[in-house]
């Protein structure tokens, strides 16, 4: 009688259906087979997307039961060595030193950036067990897919440093944070006001220093480009033709440098926007303006704690805000919207959205690693759909909570809310 296949054998069969599902997909669209060498799996069709998920959830408890439950507890704990790694090659810049075509030595890196060689190959063959450069069999550097993704766009490396500088510190805060103010859902008592020995909270910390405003704002920029971080998936999302007629307005609260506003606007022919935010980042953002939306698309500095000006817009919308506010918070950011809105008014949220139970799929993880930044940096929660309808609901009862929707292959969710002058929709 044959043996039934252990957990391990059943899953590395299960997983090499779809591996080589994946290959037989490059091969038919003359793509070149997944490497470290060359991107690959940048935009695919959703079953093929799929696919992929399945590939990697399942390589990753693969991997988990091979290694057996205590190394699995040392690949966790040693997660600070690969940050602290990552945090030397974002300090010198080390991407740019390494050309794009060829290859170079770590002698000429140590070289360029000041810094004795020998720590330079210790850190960089570090980072390559990462899969960030490569090293020839001739002893030399030159880069992976990823480490040239960094090389290549910058803004990248601005997402890096955010992590790195901005809320590592923060993350290691955290404990004696809640420990200092327990239960607290107040902005300026997380990890990151300890870390940085603050009394602001993180945005207003950050006010006081352009050029990690401009960083946030990069990195929030490069966080929308891109499988399924993309901004195509908002844009084909949500019917804004339905808004897109002359008059109509969007209203983008906390809108950053206006990397959603842009995409949308590009998409639309009439609606206006008008993108707000903190005074800095307002005035950054306003250089932006591609010539051709100029004439629909204008910057406004605003704090959202303060009651709304622009009065009567069809669409109120908030990407990534309230995810950085506890509900006491947001319910103030939503009630200073409360008085522009007109009858059908919409608020649309849009942000990650975890699953109301547990998960253990590792392409699942975005919107738990996005809580632990809410908990790290704002005393705050990313909310599941039924904490949503809570919220809208404990505004005020001429909101009402419309549901939320995910694009197939986004892992960000659209919350959508309308307001009704009488309250009549309240059953
Ligand atoms: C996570 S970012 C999201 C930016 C943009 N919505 C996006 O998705 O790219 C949060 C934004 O809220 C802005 N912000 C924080 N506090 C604010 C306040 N009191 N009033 C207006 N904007 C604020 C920050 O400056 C930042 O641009």
């Amino acid at each position: 009688m044959a043996a039934t296949a252990s957990p391990l054998t059943r899953l590395a069969e299960q997983l090499l259906e779809q591996a080589k599902a994946l290959d037989a997909y490059n091969a038919s669209n003359n793509l070149p087979p997944a490497s470290f060498d060359t991107e690959s799996f940048v935009e695919l069709p959703l079953e093929v997307e799929n696919q992929r998920r399945a590939v990697i959830d399942m390589a990753q408890d693969l991997k988990r039961l091979a290694q057996g439950p205590r190394d699995l507890l040392f690949d966790l704990w040693n997660m600070f060595a690969d940050l602290a790694n990552f945090h030397f090659i974002y300090h010198h810049n080390l991407p740019q030193h390494v050309p794009l075509e060829g290859t170079t030595t770590y002698g000429e890196i140590a070289a360029a950036v000041g810094v004795d060689e020998v720590l330079v190959r210790r850190m960089l063959r570090i980072a390559m067990i990462n899969r960030l450069f490569v090293e020839t069999p001739e002893g030399r550097v030159g880069h992976s897919a990823a480490s040239r993704i960094l090389r290549l766009e910058p803004a990248g490396m601005d997402a890096g440093g955010f992590f790195i500088e901005e809320m590592f510190p923060a993350a290691a805060k955290m404990v004696e944070a809640m420990k200092k103010y327990p239960g607290s859902g107040e902005p300026n008592e997380t990890g990151f006001n300890l870390a940085f020995n603050t009394s602001r909270p993180f945005y207003r910390e950050l006010q006081a220093t352009p050029e990690r405003v401009r960083r946030f704002g990069f990195a929030m920029r490069w966080f929308t480009s891109g499988g399924r971080f993309s901004v195509d998936h908002l844009v084909k999302g949500y019917d804004w033709a339905a808004f897109d007629h002359e008059g109509g307005v969007l209203v983008d609260v906390g809108g950053g440098h206006g990397a959603i506003t842009f995409a949308l606007a590009q998409a639309t022919k009439n609606l206006r926007f008008v993108v707000q935010d903190l005074p800095v980042v307002a005035a950054q953002g306003a250089k932006t303006v591609p010539s051709e939306l100029q004439d629909r698309v204008s910057f406004q500095a605003h704090d959202f704690f303060t009651p709304q000006p622009v009065k009567g817009a069809d669409i109120y919308f908030l990407r990534t805000i309230l995810h950085n506010w506890s509900d006491v918070q947001a319910s103030r950011i939503l009630g200073q919207l409360l008085p522009a809105l007109k009858d059908g008014s919409r608020i649309v949220v849009y942000e990650f959205l975890p699953g109301d139970v547990a998960t253990t799929a590792w392409t699942d993880k975005q919107p738990f690693n996005m809580d632990m930044i809410q908990a790290i940096g704002f005393n705050s929660i990313e909310r599941t759909a039924s904490d949503w309808a809570r919220l809208f609901q404990s505004v005020d009862r001429r909101l009402e909570f419309l549901g939320t929707r995910t694009s197939p292959g986004s892992n960000m969710s659209l919350i959508e809310a309308q307001f009704h002058e009488d309250g009549n929709h309240v059953a």
